[in-house]
């Protein structure tokens, strides 16, 4: 039936060409087979979704570069349903025992969208071979294993916490005892830095010296791709995108002289064997068939690393902290809990024991990362050849599935007043397994295998901060615990944000700004 309406149109085209007005009478016939074959033939008629989603995907495929998906999906779902399309063989998917369902398995491949910008090989990121994605999640493992994490324990502290306070101790001295700084860029720094030392063995000095050249160039990877892959035609027009290009080129170049200068530090026996680093790994790494890792490779997941592991990290330490100036008593909590704990100023809180005895404060990590995951927007993957059941739905075989995460995270038969910031809902015995329903570091075949060392990025520089400094709002902050939002029952009104990739804060470079002042030890002043 098929071919039969395909050989009609394509005789009827070569009447066309011979005749005047040709390319309007082609688009008018282009449209006229679009909506019979959607009409007869759409695999996803029985999907509810916008109109223009039976005949095209350009609207949607639109909100995926505009900024705008997070607040487009959360509209589309809540009038359709949890599962709506968006375009000809094409749905988005927002309850969150469906998304897990997909995650769960490699049958539900990622989608061309991880492929398309043929930039740098494909790595363990973008592939959606299961055997080739499960080879690099092997040789990558031991760098994230609670052995390679203690390796670099020390240093993750110094280019992390230390830095940070060494920052704002400066900084403090020099104006007078409160210094204004930009909490969200300070953590991107560390962020940045954490990486710089960890897959390509530098620091970056985004930190010391104000350095934000990698940060430009993974924000600038991170725009390109995005476009390529939406857009794979944009490829083909050298002109554009110039400079994003420019960056892109200078960042391969650095992962090829951080290779080639590990190699050197080998050679020269210069390079400390004990640290287990992700550079190193991927250096001794041996594929199944004997052969290492080429170079292309190589700079292809060390570039990737550095995409994955920054603002992913930097938004989560953002928004936890937004939160804390929100929620005063959430924030007096975590003290108390902290100064009850660690109450030896003079030590700094480490990884492990953090997680051991803060259990208010990993709460309050949970919480602000099931409302405000950091990797946002829409994962997508493929519905396999035998398709898949999602909820009422049966999805048809190859159909792209867009898995919104703030749907799965915000779903109402998971969480009560899911639009709310309550950490207690992750305390005590009956409740702490449901932070493992949280979809923020994805889970299954594909979980994130970087989020301990995220986690230890977390419980080292949020405590030692709150705990050694006194932190208050700016007097014109916009963001104040008073200032309330009624689409969030009345709860404090949340930074605006947008999601290209990683969510972003709208203005961050003014409404991120904070007070800080030494604390004095006898009397925390949480009031802001
Ligand atoms: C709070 C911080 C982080 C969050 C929220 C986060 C979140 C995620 C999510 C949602 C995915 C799945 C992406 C997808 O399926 O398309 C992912 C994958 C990944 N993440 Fe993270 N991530 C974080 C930190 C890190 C860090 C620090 C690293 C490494 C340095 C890292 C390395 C990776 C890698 C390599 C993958 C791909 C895994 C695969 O496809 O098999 N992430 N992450």
């Amino acid at each position: 039936m098929n071919n039969l309406v395909s050989f009609a149109f394509s005789g009827y085209f070569v009447g066309l060409i011979q005749s005047s007005g040709f390319w309007l009478k082609l688009t008018g016939s282009y449209v006229v087979y679009q909506i019979s074959y959607s009409l007869l033939f759409d695999p996803l008629s029985h999907i509810p979704g916008p109109w223009w989603s039976r005949f095209t995907a350009i609207p949607y495929h639109f909100k995926l570069t505009d900024g705008t998906i997070d607040y487009y999906s959360a509209a589309i779902h809540k009038k359709y349903g949890s599962v709506v399309r968006v375009g000809p063989m094409k749905v988005s998917v927002a309850r969150q025992k469906d998304v897990k369902l997909v995650f769960s398995s490699y049958k539900y491949a990622k989608s061309k969208l991880y492929q398309n910008q043929n930039l740098i090989k494909i790595n363990m990121v973008t592939t959606a071979d299961e055997h080739f994605n499960k080879i690099r999640r092997k040789q990558i493992g031991p760098a994230f294993t609670q052995t390679g994490l203690d390796s670099v324990e020390d240093l993750v502290l110094e280019v992390g916490i230390k830095a940070l306070k060494d920052k704002l101790d400066k900084g403090i001295a020099a104006n007078g005892g409160v210094f204004t700084f930009n909490y969200s860029l300070m953590f991107q720094s560390i962020a940045a830095d954490v990486i710089g030392e960890l897959a390509f063995g530098k620091n970056f000095g985004c930190m010391q010296n104000d350095n934000k050249t990698i940060i430009k160039y993974a924000k600038n990877f991170i725009t390109l791709s995005i476009l390529y892959s939406i857009f794979p035609q944009l490829m083909k027009i050298p002109l554009l995108f110039k400079r994003l290009r420019k960056d892109f080129n200078s960042l391969m170049d650095l992962t090829l002289v951080s290779i080639q200068q590990r190699r050197k530090e080998i050679k020269d026996n210069s390079y400390n064997p004990s640290r287990i680093d992700i550079l190193q790994i991927f250096l001794d790494a041996t594929n199944p068939d004997g052969t290492k890792i080429s170079q292309d490779e190589l700079s292809s997941e060390l570039s990737l690393m550095l995409l994955a592991g920054i603002d992913t990290t930097s938004i989560t330490l953002t928004w936890v902290l937004h939160f804390y100036t929100l929620y005063p008593e959430v924030y007096q909590k975590v003290l108390d809990e902290i100064n009850t704990h660690f109450p030896d100023r003079s030590k700094l809180i480490k990884y492990k024991e953090a997680q051991k005895k803060l259990e208010y404060f990993m709460a309050t990590v949970h919480e602000s990362m099931r409302l405000k995951p950091a990797f946002c927007g829409v994962l997508p993957r493929y519905s396999s050849e035998a398709g898949i059941q999602l909820s009422e739905y049966y999805i048809p075989p190859n159909i792209e599935m867009f898995l919104v995460m703030e749907g799965a995270n915000h779903d109402e038969s998971l969480w009560y007043s899911p639009k709310k910031f309550i950490p207690e809902r992750f305390l005590g015995h009956k409740n702490n397994h449901l932070s493992k329903e949280i979809l923020t570091f994805s889970s299954g075949v594909r979980i994130c295998p970087g989020r301990n060392l995220a986690w230890m990025e977390i419980l080292t520089v949020l405590p030692n901060f709150v705990r050694d400094y006194d932190i208050k709002l700016l007097s014109d902050s916009i963001y104040k615990p008073e200032i309330l939002d009624p689409s969030r029952e009345n709860e404090p009104q949340l930074f605006k944000d947008f999601s290209f990739g990683t969510r972003g804060v709208y203005n961050c470079e003014k409404v991120c700004n904070i007070n800080v002042s030494h604390l004095n030890p006898s009397s925390p002043d949480p009031n802001f």
